[in-house]
């Protein structure tokens, strides 16, 4: 018997996102608003100028103004602090992103807590990790809303569902926990100390993985018909490795001879292939993550000006 698992399209599901963004941000801009968003990135993390590039772009794509500050990596606290302060203040802008990481000499919590509450399109100031968890409107994080737009949008239920969370970071896994409780799943976390993982993982109809290890999540740990989301985002420059990952994958063999790496997830392919649904890699969860922030910053846009951001 073959099973044929529902690949959920983060491409198409970040296109629609897109769209609906686009028409708020018309209907803004005929109010006079123009939605606006700072971007600062931290010397010159080639991964990181990807991103922040490519966010900048579909900000142009939508309608929505976009500024990118570039200090060096000699930058100091102190200074960024500063910057943050200048941004907090200005009325052009309704978002402001800190890519991470930074450098190591700067003080990333201290940063995050700087940025104003109503611009923090991250959703990581503690004020907004406070709203979240209440259950109050906020701004959200992009990742783990992403992740609940593609349930939602593919009509995958998740109330009374066993979610297993892997990964508590305070940027995926942890908001991720909080949402899918919040949408009424039996939420379990586990992490790097967890003990038997597998016995965790093969009990969860939705099983979401934000580790950052290639393939960590094999077969044996699903169970057969899951819904499985894949965060992981990992470059293998192997060719040994993607062979094993994905063999005989032409396609994929191409573009690590032309670029030199291929990104995979989390969760091995193995796994997908006795799912009921699942994210790939890439053009999954990751392709939602931008659009979640586009629409992070209207939302910004409107709850600065005491316009509701309807809930939906
Ligand atoms: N698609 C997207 O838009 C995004 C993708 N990512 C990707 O998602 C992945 C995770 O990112 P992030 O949350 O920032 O990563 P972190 O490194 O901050 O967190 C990883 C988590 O996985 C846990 N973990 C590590 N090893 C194991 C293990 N062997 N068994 C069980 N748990 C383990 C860690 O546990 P412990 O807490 O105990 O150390 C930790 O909680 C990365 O690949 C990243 O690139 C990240 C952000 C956005
Ligand atoms: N302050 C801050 N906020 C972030 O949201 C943030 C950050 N720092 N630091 C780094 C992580 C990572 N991240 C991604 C954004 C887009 C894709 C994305 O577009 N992925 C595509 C392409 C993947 C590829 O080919 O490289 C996909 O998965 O289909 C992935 C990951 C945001 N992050």
């Amino acid at each position: 018997m073959t099973n044929t698992p529902q690949i959920l399209d983060g491409v198409a599901i970040a296109g629609q996102i897109k769209a609906e963004v686009a028409v708020e941000v018309k209907q803004l801009t005929a109010r006079g608003i123009t939605p606006g968003l700072a971007v600062i990135l931290v010397g010159e993390v080639p991964a990181s100028q990807i991103y922040v590039r490519s966010k900048v772009k579909t900000c142009g794509e939508l309608g929505i103004y976009s500024e990118m500050l570039t200090p060096p990596e000699s930058i100091t606290t102190d200074e960024m602090l500063a910057l943050v302060a200048e941004l907090n203040a200005r009325e052009d802008i309704d978002g402001i992103l800190i890519q991470l990481p930074l450098p190591k000499h700067v003080d990333t919590k201290r940063l995050l807590e700087a940025v104003s509450p109503d611009k923090d399109v991250d959703g990581f100031h503690p004020v907004n990790v406070g709203r979240l968890q209440s259950g109050q409107p906020g701004l959200a994080p992009c990742t783990p809303a992403g992740i609940i737009e593609i349930l939602k949008r593919s009509n995958l239920p998740v109330a009374g569902q066993n979610a297993v969370v892997v990964g508590r970071s305070d940027i995926v896994g942890k908001p991720a926990a909080m949402m899918l409780l919040n949408a009424s799943a039996t939420v379990t976390v586990c992490h790097s100390k967890t003990k038997n993982l597998a016995e965790f993982t093969r009990e969860a109809d939705l099983l979401v993985a934000a580790i950052g290890r290639p393939g960590y999540v094999t077969a044996e740990m699903v169970k057969p018909g899951a819904t499985l989301i894949d965060v992981g985002i990992n470059r293998v420059t192997d060719v040994a490795e993607v062979e094993e990952f994905f063999p005989g994958d032409a396609a994929r063999a191409a573009t690590l001879a032309k670029r030199g790496s291929v990104v995979v997830g989390d969760i091995h392919p193995a796994a997908f292939a006795i799912s009921g649904a699942y994210t790939p890699v890439p053009g999954g969860v990751g392709a939602l993550t931008i659009a979640m922030l586009m629409k992070n910053t209207v939302t910004a846009a409107k709850l600065r000006r005491g316009l509701s951001a309807e809930k939906d």
